[in-house]
């Protein structure tokens, strides 16, 4: 018998990355010092069931759909690339909600989480 799942049982996920300096805004209003990372994203979709070769989607359409996103960040102060102009404080949160909010899925596919590593200790989780 299929147990009652509210989750859709296929995932995939994709990891890409990229190197860019930022800034944050503080409480006080102040800014940190400009430093730079080596950021790692990894976006997880699903989809209830496979298309006709059995896949969620490809991974490389994935992988093309993030750096659609990333690569014009790649070795750039995110602080000069919208959204972190004006709208968003480039924390690693708010980077992993703008790729969350910005990614285009095919049909039938759904987003389940964006996580964004600034470090290899720290990371951020955009998760839906
Ligand atoms: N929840 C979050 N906390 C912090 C973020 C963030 O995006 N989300 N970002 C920062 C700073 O931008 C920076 O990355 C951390 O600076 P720091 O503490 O100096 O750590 P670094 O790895 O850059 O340098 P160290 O070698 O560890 O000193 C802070 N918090
Ligand atoms: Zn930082």
């Amino acid at each position: 018998m299929r147990l009652q799942r509210d989750v859709m049982p296929f995932q995939i996920a994709s990891v890409r990355k990229f190197c860019a300096a930022h800034a944050l805004k503080l409480y006080d209003g102040s800014m940190e010092p400009v430093h730079g990372h080596n950021w790692r994203v990894q976006v997880r979709v699903s989809a209830d069931k496979l298309d006709a070769i059995g896949v969620v989607m490809d991974f490389h359409e994935l992988e093309h759909l993030i750096d659609q996103l990333v690569v014009p960040w790649h070795n750039r102060h995110l602080n000069e690339c919208p959204p972190f102009t004006t709208e968003l404080n480039p924390t690693a949160e708010n980077v992993a909600f703008h790729i969350g909010r910005s990614l285009k899925l095919p049909s039938g596919v759904t987003l389940l989480s964006v996580e964004v590593w600034e470090t290899d200790e720290n990371s951020a989780l955009f998760e839906l």
